[in-house]
């Protein structure tokens, strides 16, 4: 179902060409060609991370946090091990892409990492893969043996000195070993739960040493900002929101995929390249960063245009870039109720009010849901979601928190129709 338009990591990947994702196939693309130069002209580690800076790319795992900036707090003097880490957990209902990354261009990956490795001084770096994807698991893994056999990862690469590994490790499939620190536990071989933060992984990361940990897509953008040049990349998208973005589209639309598009593209057009609405039908939602990123009406989303600020600036976020797309039958409460059956799965347990309000939270939508919902129920919603944000270790309970926030203010008239009326009133399908 993957589709793919030009942009910076999939410029010129035949994806329905099985071979795509060999070493052979990349470097005829151009791959490993922004490592040779940085090595063979021993390019300074801050020249590189000036370079990532000037880019403009922003974190694309979700948090939008300026990679460049990130790799500048490595302490790259620090003595001891330090490390980087790819984050592939992708675990965010709606995002699929970075198993795409895996799939169809593993190598841009494991070049993005050994720049950063080098870029930051470091000697090892681990991918960390959601336990429920195997065939990318083991594509990467391929990939890997691939890059140490042609002397690209290992000991003295391309005879330059330079010495950097990289491995993959297979995780446990929790939506939660994709926070950050849940991940570093995990991959220490503990229980996935998160750390407090600060401190942040930067100074206590895997196995408490300095760590710099990116989603798979920020590394993958890597080789194309240091071959062509960050002012091309940044030129890519729009000030602030440098670059090209995947765009997983899901929902109710004809062509449901990745799009690789700028930063800045309206709305409007990534939903014409997925085939418009499915059906005819009209359009209701958009809810346009991932499960966690507050709903927008139809009307508001239609004058967004997909990149960080905009998307802000309309009340929601651009997330991890998976825009599920709702059509005019959908049940506003049905829909929460299912993500907030999500979350509630989901919790790892260890703060109390992420723990028991994310149980409070799933068990009142699904009672208005069921035609049990009483006349307080929204008003208690919105204080048990305030006991929640903000109060917990990590961000899932503010995740949990903002599609009811979201849904209940922009169609909280369907919310109360089916507490006044017992029934629903888009047309029972959904409910
Ligand atoms: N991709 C997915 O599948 C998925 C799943 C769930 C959530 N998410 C996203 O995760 C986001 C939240 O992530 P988060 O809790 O890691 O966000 P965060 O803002 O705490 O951190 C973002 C990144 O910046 C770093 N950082 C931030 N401030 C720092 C500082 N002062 N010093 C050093 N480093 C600093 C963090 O270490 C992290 O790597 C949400 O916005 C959501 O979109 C993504
Ligand atoms: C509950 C939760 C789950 C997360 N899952 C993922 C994930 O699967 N993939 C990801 O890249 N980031 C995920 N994040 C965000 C990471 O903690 C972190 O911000 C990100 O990996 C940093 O990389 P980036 O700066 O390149 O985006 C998650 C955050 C939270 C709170
Ligand atoms: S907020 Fe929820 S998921 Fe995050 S650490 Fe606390 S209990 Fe675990």
């Amino acid at each position: 179902m993957a589709i793919f338009v030009n942009g910076v990591i999939f410029e010129n990947v035949d994806t329905s060409a099985p071979d795509c994702w060999r070493l052979e196939a990349y470097q005829a693309r151009g791959g490993y060609e922004a490592l040779k130069r940085i090595l063979q002209s021993g390019m300074a580690q801050e020249d590189v991370i000036a370079e990532v800076k000037n880019s403009g790319l922003r974190g694309r795992g979700g948090a939008g946090f300026p990679t460049g900036l990130k790799w500048s707090f490595m302490p790259r003097s620090f003595p001891g091990d330090k490390y980087v880490v790819c984050n592939t957990d992708e675990g965010e209902p709606g995002t699929f892409k970075d198993r795409d990354i895996l799939r169809f261009n593993p190598h841009a990956l494991i070049e993005g990492m050994i720049i950063a490795g080098y870029a930051m001084g470091t000697r090892a770096g681990y991918n960390y893969i959601h336990g429920e994807i195997f065939a990318e698991y083991e594509r990467f893994e391929a990939a890997l043996d691939e890059a140490r056999q042609a002397g690209l990862l290992g000991e003295n690469i391309l005879g330059t000195g330079f010495s950097f590994d990289l491995f993959a490790a297979h995780g446990y499939g929790a939506y939660i070993c994709g926070e950050e620190t849940a991940l570093l536990e995990s991959l220490e071989g503990k229980k996935g739960q998160p750390r407090f933060k600060p401190p942040f992984p930067a100074s206590f990361g895997l196995y408490g040493k300095p760590t710099t940990i990116n989603n798979t897509e920020s590394f993958a953008s890597v080789p194309f900002i240091i071959r062509d040049g960050a002012q091309k990349f940044l030129e890519a998208g729009k000030p602030n929101n440098g670059g090209t973005k995947l765009f997983s589209v899901s929902g109710h639309v004809n062509r449901p995929g990745n799009y690789e598009i700028p930063l800045g593209t309206p709305f409007s057009a990534l939903l014409e390249m997925a085939g418009g609405m499915k059906d005819g039908k009209k359009l209701k939602a958009v809810i346009p960063g991932g499960s966690s990123a507050p709903i927008l009406p139809a009307q508001i989303m239609m004058d967004c245009t997909m990149d960080y600020d905009s998307i802000s600036k309309a009340g929601s976020m651009l997330g991890s870039g998976a825009v599920i797309v709702m059509n005019e039958d959908v049940c506003m409460v049905k829909a929460l109720e299912r993500l907030s059956y999500f979350y509630h799965e989901e919790s790892c347990g260890q703060c109390t009010p992420c723990r028991e309000g994310t149980g409070w939270l799933y068990r009142i939508i699904h009672r208005i849901e069921n035609g049990e919902g009483r006349p307080d129920d929204l008003e208690l919603l919105a204080s048990v979601g305030n006991n929640m944000a903000g109060r917990t270790i990590c961000a899932l309970a503010d995740a949990a928190v903002f599609p009811v926030r979201s849904f209940t203010k922009h169609f909280r008239h369907e919310f109360e129709y089916h507490i006044e009326h017992k029934t629903c009133m888009v047309d029972h399908k959904w409910c």
